[in-house]
């Protein structure tokens, strides 16, 4: 058995991705393939989008393990009354999953992500359908 001195250098997602300039260009990317998405684009009729973008790079960063607090509302509140359901959530994950990697992201990064935001379908998609509380 061999013993071994070093320094374990954590790095957060966040930091791994590229920070919050790198997020930003995958929430960019992210909408642009979410409205294209007949399914999907009634949802986001009088939401302001900038916003909306600059709300969404806060949660994942704070998510991913960035610097920040997300200080916006709770995924339960935001998303109540929308009549979200699984397959919605399934293909905002999918077009998710193709921004990161679109942007350079490795495959098993990405999985991580998908794998960190899953879990919110509870809160997300509404009571009531498969994969809502
Ligand atoms: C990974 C899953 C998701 C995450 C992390 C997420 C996150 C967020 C965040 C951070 C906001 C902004 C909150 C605020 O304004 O205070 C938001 C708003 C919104 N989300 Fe999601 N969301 C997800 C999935 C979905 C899905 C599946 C739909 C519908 C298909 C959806 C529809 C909306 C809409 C319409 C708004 C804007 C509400 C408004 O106009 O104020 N989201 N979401």
């Amino acid at each position: 058995m061999s013993t071994t001195t070093g320094t374990v250098i954590m790095t957060t997602i966040y930091e791994r991705i590229g920070g919050e300039e790198a997020l930003v260009a995958v929430v960019d990317d992210f909408y642009e393939r979410v409205l294209a998405d007949a399914e999907l684009a009634a949802f986001f009729e009088g939401t302001g989008m900038p916003r909306l973008k600059g709300m969404q790079v806060a949660f994942f960063a704070a998510a991913l393990g960035g610097p920040d607090e997300y200080r916006g509302r709770s995924m339960k509140d935001v998303h109540r009354g929308r009549g979200i359901g699984r397959h919605h959530f399934d293909l905002v994950a999918k077009y998710l999953a193709d921004s990161l990697l679109a942007a350079g992201v490795p495959e098993e990064t990405t999985q991580a992500i998908i794998g960190a935001v899953a879990p919110l379908s509870a809160d997300i998609v509404a009571p009531g359908q498969p994969g809502g509380a």
